[in-house]
Parts: C-alpha cells; structure tokens; sequence
C-alpha cells in the first residue's frame, strides 16, 4: 500500500483529542476539499507492505492508532490493515471523508466520518448509505466554513438525527471561520454537539508534517 508518513503525535481531532496515538497517512485522494489541509498527501508516497505498517506502527508502542489520509479507504488493502491492526488488539480509528463506502470496514475499529458541508465543495461526492451505517461507537464531524456551512450541517444532524446516534462533532474550517463565531452559533442554538479545535496547529505550527 501507499504511504505518505507514520508518525507519533497528540490526536488532535476526535473524542480521542489529546491522547497520544500512532497516525497512519495512505497516499491518494478522490476528493478535493476546497480547504484540504493535507495536499502533499494526494501524491508520491512510498509503497509499503502489510507487514512493514505494522512493525512501524509497533516501534511507537502506543495502543491508539489513526488511519488517515489522504483517503484511507481509497486503497483496497486499507480495509487488511485495519483487520490485522484490531486483531493485534490496537484501539483503532479511521478517519474517512464520507465518500466511500465504510461497509467493509472491520467494525471493531470507530469510524470518524466527515459529512462534507457545501462549502468543501464536495458535497456531491457523499455516500450517504454510510450514515446509516454507523453505530454508538463511531463519530460523526462537519468541518465548517462559514453560516451557510453551518445552517446545512444542523440541517443534516435533524434529518438524519445524528445527535441520537453518535457523538457530533464540528470545527471551523482552519484560519476561515473564526472558533469564536462557531462557538457563538453553537451556543445560541442550544446545538448538543461538540465543538472541537484541531490540537495540532496549536501545539506545532500550522502548516507542520508528520504532527
Ligand atoms: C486530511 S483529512 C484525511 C481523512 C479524510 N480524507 C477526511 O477528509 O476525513 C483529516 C481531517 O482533517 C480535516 N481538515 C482538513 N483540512 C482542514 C482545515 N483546513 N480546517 C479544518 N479541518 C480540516 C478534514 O475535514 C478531516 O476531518
Ligand atoms: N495530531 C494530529 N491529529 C490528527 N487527527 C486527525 C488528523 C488527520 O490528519 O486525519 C490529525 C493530524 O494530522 N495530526
Ligand atoms: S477528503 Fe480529506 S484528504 Fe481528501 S481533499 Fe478532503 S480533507 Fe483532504
Ligand atoms: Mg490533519
């Protein structure tokens, strides 16, 4: 498979924020998000076999491992990564764009799916028999824009009633919506959902790899 980076870091996004955890970056995305904070993962890489993910992961010895990308389940053999990477007793967690279909992904890893809000651009690319898919377990993030982002994405949590499904998750759209602005809507609208930072742009810089 098609590695970008494996690195050890604080998670920065997710219920898990603040934990350490092992981060899995496949190379290669589907998707272009207006806003994509991850461009340098859409090409190169290196390929690298099962086993060798799995010995690097290991080097790490933390319990908590991410699969991201790019778009971890754009690539067939992500879905024997996630196996092995549970059965080897990992608390594992796939980050996924939403686009894709998360039904042969070993269900003792969470999922974190992105609903993409219009403002990505990407809306179209949904596949939205995920929703009904996910369990208590998993986690569901709009990562927003702007108000109009904002007004889709209570939209959606409504009409799917994801509040009563799993945790929800939302973040503004890094240096575009200003946290406050987010926090204030949130608030104003009684929204039980939770608003969340990515940690990572605040502890490093902004723009640093492999963090
Ligand atoms: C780079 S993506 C990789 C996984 C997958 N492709 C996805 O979109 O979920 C990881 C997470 O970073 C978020 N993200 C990317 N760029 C961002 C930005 N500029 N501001 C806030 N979140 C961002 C994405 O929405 C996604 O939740
Ligand atoms: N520290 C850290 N936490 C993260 N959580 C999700 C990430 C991602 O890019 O998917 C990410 C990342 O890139 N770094
Ligand atoms: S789906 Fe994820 S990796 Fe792909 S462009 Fe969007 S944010 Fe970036
Ligand atoms: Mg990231």
């Amino acid at each position: 498979m098609r590695i970008t980076e494996i690195f050890h870091s604080i998670q920065g996004e997710s219920t898990y924020a603040g934990e350490p955890c092992v981060f899995v970056r496949l190379t290669g995305c589907p998707l272009r998000c207006t806003w994509c904070d991850t461009a340098y993962a859409f090409h190169e890489g290196q390929e690298m076999s099962l086993a060798d993910v799995m010995t690097a992961v290991k080097s790490y010895g933390c319990r908590l491992v991410e699969v991201t990308g790019g778009e971890p389940l754009a690539q067939s053999q992500t879905i024997e990564l996630i196996e092995s990477l549970c059965e080897t007793g990992y608390k594992v967690l796939v980050e996924t764009s939403g686009a894709i279909d998360i039904s042969p992904v070993d269900r003792r890893a969470q999922i974190i799916l992105d609903v993409k809000c219009p403002g990505s651009g990407m809306t179209e690319r949904m596949w939205w028999p995920n929703l009904a898919q996910l369990t208590a377990k998993d986690e569901v993030k709009f990562v927003v824009a702007g108000r109009s982002d904002y007004d889709w994405a209570v939209g959606i949590i409504e009409r799917y009633g994801l509040t009563g499904l799993c945790p929800v998750l939302m973040s503004p759209v890094f240096e575009t919506l200003e946290p406050r602005q987010l926090a204030e809507w949130i608030l104003r609208d009684r929204l039980p959902i939770r608003f969340q930072l990515q940690l990572h742009k605040f502890i490093w810089a902004p723009d640093a790899r492999g963090v």
